[in-house]
């Protein structure tokens, strides 16, 4: 359901923020803003489990749209943005971005899709992450699709992913799998704590990883019927 929330907001930035079939109302110098209801399952799971691979076919097959916030950031650091070379240089560390940044990323290309259900893929990756998104947008995810996967395959994978990417060598995929241990896993468990996740075995081939996915997406009584 949409969330009422009402926002001291300057002027200026108000059409930044509302998305499209919200209601605006102006109070005095408050922006009433009704947040439309939007759908938003999260994708988590190590660098090089496959998030981006299911992210593909799920959003052919149940018309989800896909937002990587590794991709969001990487499209910020070719557009020349200010905020770039800071990127560039978190990136090639292994480090997260902070959250402010990603969060206005990820708001915009929601706010510009049309759409109302989005995967997101690659976000939160860290508790102030995740705190500070849902402070922001006032969105719970439904539930998040937990991709569990060795750290071994996942090496194996990047090292083949073979996108010319600067942060896919042994070095900084190191430091990427120990950040996700420390700072992204706690927020799995705090969605599990929750009863949100459903884990994936993500070491399989591609289509069982994809028959497992669906199982998950498809509503209950469809699977009756089939
Ligand atoms: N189930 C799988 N089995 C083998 N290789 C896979 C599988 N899923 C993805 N890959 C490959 O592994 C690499 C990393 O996958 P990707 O989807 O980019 O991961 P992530 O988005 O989680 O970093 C890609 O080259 C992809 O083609
Ligand atoms: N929420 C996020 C997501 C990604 N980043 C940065 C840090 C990550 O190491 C890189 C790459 O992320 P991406 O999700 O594209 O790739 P992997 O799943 O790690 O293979 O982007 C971030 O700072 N904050």
């Amino acid at each position: 359901m949409g969330t009422v929330v009402e926002t001291p907001v300057k002027e200026a930035d108000a059409t930044v923020t509302v998305k499209k079939p919200t209601v605006v109302f102006v109070l005095g110098k408050h922006f009433v803003l009704a947040l439309s209801s939007v759908f938003v399952v999260i994708l988590s799971g190590g660098p090089g489990s496959g998030k981006g691979t299911q992210c593909a076919n799920i959003v052919e097959h149940f018309g989800y749209t896909h937002l990587s916030a590794g991709d969001l950031l990487r499209a910020e650091i070719k557009s020349g943005s200010e905020n770039g070379t800071m990127i560039q240089n978190m990136i090639k560390e292994g480090k997260i971005v902070p959250s402010e940044v990603t969060i206005k990323l990820l708001q915009k290309a929601m706010e510009e899709s049309g759409n109302d259900k989005f995967l997101i893929d690659g976000f939160p990756r860290n508790e102030e992450n995740r705190a500070a998104f849902e402070a922001v947008t006032k969105i719970e995810p439904e539930f998040v699709l937990f991709f569990d996967c060795s750290e071994e395959e996942m090496e194996r994978r990047i090292l083949n992913r073979n996108q010319g990417r600067e942060d896919d060598n042994v070095e900084t995929i190191r430091k990427r799998f120990k950040v996700f241990l420390e700072s992204s896993l706690p927020v799995v468990q705090y969605y599990e704590a929750k009863g949100k996740v459903r884990k994936i075995d993500a070491a399989k081939p591609v289509a069982e990883v994809f028959d497992a996915v669906k199982a998950v997406f498809t509503p209950k009584d469809e699977k009756a019927a089939a």
